[in-house]
């Protein structure tokens, strides 16, 4: 299954990892309780993290890893009033794609492999399935996609795993015959096997297995929106969502130019509105330190610090359907965030599966293949469906 090659390719990559010591955030937490949790506590660790002081985030990174945080917008040609990339970006991509190469291209390789085997199939949302949009409530997929994951499901077990709320994530895909993880993977409805009981039925009432391993979390997180929220009033453009085990602060609607902040104004600076809302979150998070802050796609997110993450959704989800033990399993995961590369990294280790990222520039991964944008996803897709209709019809 390993493709080898030996070039270097020019990468741009993603915002540096948020390291607990960048973030003046250290590398224990007070201890807490995990007593009469409701699912096996070998899914679960939980780094400890002492109490500290929290740096200013603009010494810390967190500034420059959100102003890298999604890939730049392509050139705009004014003669012709479409978007190209340049040579250089071309160039750079191409040799990226000799260490990821395009699961479009290599499809005949990857359906050669998935012969006589079971695909399980993982889709992230936001990015893979719909297009990245200024308006996180605007991020519609569209009905061919969705007909096309329908399609998928039919012969695939197929799992959305997503960073949104799972309720959120339910109603923009709108399909029964999925399973659904939201809160990157803190929030799984998965299927109910002869080792786990159904504790809950899904919009038709149907038997499920909810697992939701931060469920202590619940109030804090709340807490924590409505005081996010607050704060960041002033910031035009800012946006907070509540995605019920962690929370996400948008700022790709945000001026990077001018602003001026009290605190600033304070300090005798002049300040991007980007400082404003890290400072903000930075602040909030000061006070919490069973919580964490990761990096999205120009969002910030907080969630807990507990060690789970969509990598362990599609491990516990694999589980559930009975697919963990067995070797004639292929698991494909496709997604184009830094969130994502958890599940890559688990399917990388099994050596069981594919990871694809979506991107349409270089990034560093641990994704097998690569696809450049969810209209790409979607033919990837339905070749699957082709290709499984032959081998069924045969
Ligand atoms: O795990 P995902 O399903 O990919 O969710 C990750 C985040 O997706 C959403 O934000 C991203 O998409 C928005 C709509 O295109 C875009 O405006 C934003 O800049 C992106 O970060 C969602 O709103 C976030 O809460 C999710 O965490």
């Amino acid at each position: 299954m390993e493709l080898e090659t030996n070039h270097t390719a020019p990468v741009l990559t993603d915002p540096a990892p948020i390291s607990k010591s960048r973030l003046g955030i250290h590398s224990s937490l007070l201890p807490y309780s995990q007593k009469g949790a409701p699912f096996p506590s070998k899914y679960i660790t939980i780094p400890r993290k002492k109490p500290g002081k929290l740096d200013d985030v603009r010494s810390n990174g967190w500034l420059d890893a959100m102003k890298s945080s999604s890939p730049p917008r392509k050139k705009l040609n004014k003669d012709f009033n479409v978007e190209v990339p340049s040579d250089d970006t071309d160039n750079a991509y191409l040799s990226w794609m000799l260490k990821h190469p395009s699961a479009l291209n290599y499809f005949e390789c990857i359906s050669n492999f998935a012969r006589n085997k079971k695909i399980a199939m993982f889709l992230d949302y936001d990015g893979t399935l719909s297009p990245i949009v200024d308006d996180p409530d605007r991020a519609l997929m569209s009905d061919a996609m969705r007909g096309t994951v329908r399609n998928v499901a039919k012969y695939f077990p197929t799992a959305i795993i997503s960073g949104r709320n799972r309720d959120k994530v339910y109603d923009l895909v709108g399909l029964t015959e999925l399973y659904y993880a939201g809160s990157h993977g803190m929030d799984i409805m998965g299927p109910v096997t002869n080792t786990n009981n159904v504790n809950s039925t899904d919009q038709q009432g149907k038997e499920v297995k909810l697992f939701q391993p931060a469920k202590e979390f619940l109030p804090m997180i709340d807490e924590v929106f409505r005081t996010l929220v607050e704060n960041t009033k002033g910031i035009k453009g800012a946006k907070v969502e509540n995605h019920k085990f962690c929370a996400s602060v948008h700022y790709r609607n945000v001026d990077e130019k001018f602003g001026l902040s009290v605190w600033l104004f304070l300090a005798s600076l002049l300040a991007t509105e980007l400082v404003n809302i890290a400072q903000c979150v930075h602040d909030v998070l000061k006070d919490y330190p069973r919580l964490r802050l990761t990096h999205g796609r120009k969002v910030l997110e907080v969630r807990p610090v507990i060690d789970w993450n969509k990598g362990k959704a599609v491990e516990f989800l694999l589980e559930s359907l009975g697919l963990n033990v067995r070797d004639d399993v292929l698991s494909i995961y496709i997604g184009d965030d830094k969130t994502d590369e958890d599940a890559f990294k688990v399917l990388k280790k099994r050596n069981r599966g594919y990871g694809i990222l979506v991107s349409p520039v270089p990034k560093e991964t641990s994704a097998f293949y690569s696809l450049r944008e969810p209209a790409e996803v979607m033919e990837f897709l339905k070749a699957l469906v082709r290709w499984k209709e032959q081998v069924e019809d045969k």
